[in-house]
């Protein structure tokens, strides 16, 4: 089992303030982690170090065997599948479904004049098929609702064949249907022995896929807890990062969480 994400102490320091303290934390590449905690806590930022898009302050992060500091990003970067709201805010909505997926093989948004093989299109085709929206290849995104957009995005990540893939927030803004249908795929994803490392980002522990296997509390930017995740994400635990009493429940292999009074 390899190493795939290695962060040791890092601290990440903006006007003052620590957005990251001193977060020590191992990805193995048979991992599937979900990162909880209130907002604010960090965990855009966490996926901003984990993708490469962000330095260190101090401390040392080693992403796929290369330490950020010393490695080209723009080659690290398509190694590694991100989806986030910042990403899909900046995806042009006259931009062709099938292009904003293959247009990932060159980490650029909007298409503009590379050359992209058919074996390319084939793998879009494939993969928007794969997350359920196959028959929208020929759309605009922007005519797209939130859920496809999600879907979308997702399969945008995967065109590289990532080593490691990171999901800011995919279920927000979904209905209940839309959410269940997401964490579905996305249990299916992170069951596939081929798929790479994946870290998702949540507030809500209804939207950790049953297949996932560990779990990182943050709060202020520390880590509260992180581990095996039937062991690390109880109640106390929980409650600890979010601040108030909750009650975490595991049922058929999901999991709800509610205030404790
Ligand atoms: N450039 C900056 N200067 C000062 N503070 C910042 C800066 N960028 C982000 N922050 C703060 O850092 C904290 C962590 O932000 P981050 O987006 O990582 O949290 P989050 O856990 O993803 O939150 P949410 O769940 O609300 O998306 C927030 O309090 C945010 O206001």
């Amino acid at each position: 089992m390899g190493s795939v994400l290695e962060l040791t102490d890092v601290t990440i320091t903006r006007n003052g303030t620590k957005l990251l303290d001193a977060v020590t934390w191992s990805v193995e590449d048979a991992h599937r982690w979900v990162v909880l905690g209130p907002n604010g806590a960090g965990k855009t930022t966490l996926l901003q170090i984990a993708s490469a898009r962000m330095h260190p302050t101090s401390g040392t992060a080693t992403i796929l065997g290369e330490t950020l500091g010393q490695v080209d990003v723009f080659e690290l970067r398509p190694r590694i599948g991100l989806t986030s709201a910042a990403i899909a805010d900046r995806i042009p909505r006259h931009e062709r479904v099938d292009d904003v997926v293959v247009s990932a093989s060159y980490a650029v948004l909007g298409r503009w004049r590379e050359a992209y093989d058919e074996v390319d299109h084939e793998r879009a085709r494939r993969l928007l098929a794969w997350l359920g929206v196959g028959e929208y290849a020929d759309r605009t995104f922007g005519t797209l609702s939130e859920g496809e957009r999600k879907r979308v995005q997702i399969a945008r990540a995967l065109m590289t064949d990532p080593e490691l893939l990171l999901m800011d927030e995919p279920a927000a803004g979904l209905d209940l249907g839309g959410r269940e249908s997401l964490v579905r795929t996305l249990d299916e994803i992170a069951a596939d022995e081929w798929a790479p490392a994946t870290v998702l980002v949540t507030h809500h522990v209804e939207e950790i896929p049953p297949s996932f296997t560990h779990v990182l509390l943050l709060r202020g930017g520390s880590v509260m807890a992180a581990g095996p995740i039937g062991e690390t994400l109880t109640s106390p635990a929980l409650s600890e990062t979010f601040g108030l009493p909750l009650k975490v429940v595991r049922s058929d292999d999901r999991w709800t969480a509610r205030a404790d009074r």
